[in-house]
């Protein structure tokens, strides 16, 4: 039985009102396990991973085992409180599918009941990973050793993309994401009186110092042909007016589309953390931490035949596209798998991660037919 539309959308719909973070996705997983077991099981075999309790594997039995070819989704939620104003809006309080990885489940699972019930020429593996926002979930599926014995020959997956239209796939021979990495730094001084600054160490000034050196990382210490992002997200300093503030934290991320311009960067913001320990007379901790953040470069081969067949499709919106500094820990996986990620376009005037962000839901259907199309296409070639 293939999943239908009225149902994909009562799925969405519920995924987006119980939304979970990373590594707690549990009521998620027993909502997925519970559709994929109401669909036909002959040719479904359902793993469970230990180390990784929310994950899920699914391999689908194809007519031949030349090939596995790997479906990833991921299942994470942010920490966003919603304004949508969505009648289904997120009944979790300061949760939400912020990142449209509700919609991504919902189209895995479509694809998933069309291939339960028609059995592909190759065989499947439909990933549903946990953790994409933080932690490198992919990572971590990988290095459990659950993928071992169905380790696909290649490997697809999507993000959807409020600025495209809805439905659209859209895609490019190249690097796709960039390569993310989390700053996280403390500056430690000495508090103390406003009306004393000569008695104190002031960690708000320090602070400052670091934000300001850091935006010249891009503007001085990058080609600008390939550029970059540095962006301080977060800085919590201090507690009132008049008290010079003994501790400042910062959180933010570097952004670039080779590793070695990451490294690069990595290095910049290090020696300018040093730089203002020293100048300030204060001490910093700096934790710069990648993961498995890597550039998400797809396969050039692969790559090829997915554009091509998408191209070749008169129902499908298919947009070519430029590299993005959004990041994603599918960059691990691609590393080790080859493989091709791609945007759905979900047409919202709200960005990703923004908590007015309504993805239209006509994405869904569009995303499931484009996708298994392919994935037919792809099974029949490798058989
Ligand atoms: C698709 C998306 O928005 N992904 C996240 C990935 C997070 C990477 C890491 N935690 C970081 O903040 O550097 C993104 O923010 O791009």
């Amino acid at each position: 039985m293939t999943l239908a539309n009225e149902e994909l959308l009562t799925i969405y719909r519920h995924l987006h009102q119980f939304p979970e973070l990373g590594l707690e996705e549990f009521k998620t997983h027993d909502y997925l396990l519970t559709i994929i077991q109401q669909l036909p099981q002959d040719y479904l075999q359902i793993k469970e991973v230990d180390a990784l309790p929310t994950a899920l594997l699914v391999k689908v039995s194809g007519k031949s085992h030349k090939r596995l070819i790997g479906y990833r989704t991921d299942i994470d939620a942010l920490p966003v409180k919603e304004k949508t104003g969505l009648p289904f809006s997120s009944k979790i309080d300061g949760k939400m599918h912020a990142c449209g990885h509700d919609i991504h489940m919902t189209v895995a699972l479509g694809i998933l009941s069309y291939f339960a019930s028609n059995q592909p020429d190759t065989d499947l593996v439909f990933i549903f990973q946990p953790s994409e926002e933080n932690h490198s979930g992919g990572m971590l599926l990988y290095q459990s050793g659950a993928l071992d014995e169905w380790m696909p020959d290649e490997i697809y997956a999507l993000h959807d993309n409020p600025q495209l239209p809805a439905g659209a796939i859209c895609c490019l021979n190249g690097t796709l994401f960039a390569g993310t990495c989390e700053i996280h730094a403390d500056f430690n001084g000495k508090s103390g009186h406003a009306a004393y600054p000569h008695n104190a160490n002031d960690m708000v000034v320090a602070a400052s110092a670091f934000v300001m050196q850091t935006q010249t990382v891009v503007s001085r210490n990058v080609d600008p042909i390939e550029g970059g992002v540095v962006t301080l997200g977060h800085l919590n300093a201090g507690d009132t007016g008049n008290v010079i503030a003994g501790h400042a934290h910062i959180d933010g991320t570097i952004r670039s589309l080779t590793q070695k311009n990451n490294w690069h960067m990595q290095q910049r913001v290090r020696a300018i953390a040093q730089g203002v320990a020293l100048t300030y007379g204060c001490e910093v901790a700096l934790e710069l931490h990648q993961g498995g953040y890597l550039p998400v470069e797809n396969d050039p081969d692969i790559t090829a035949d997915f554009i091509s067949y998408m191209e070749s499709q008169v129902d499908v919106n298919f947009i070519e596209t430029k590299p993005a500094m959004t990041g994603e820990d599918f960059g691990y996986l691609i590393s080790k798998i080859p493989g091709t990620m791609f945007w759905l376009g979900v047409d919202s005037p709200y960005s990703l991660h923004s908590e007015k962000m309504a993805p239209n839901t006509d994405a869904i259907v569009a995303g499931v037919s484009a996708i298994t199309g392919y994935l037919k296409h792809r099974s029949a070639q490798q058989s």
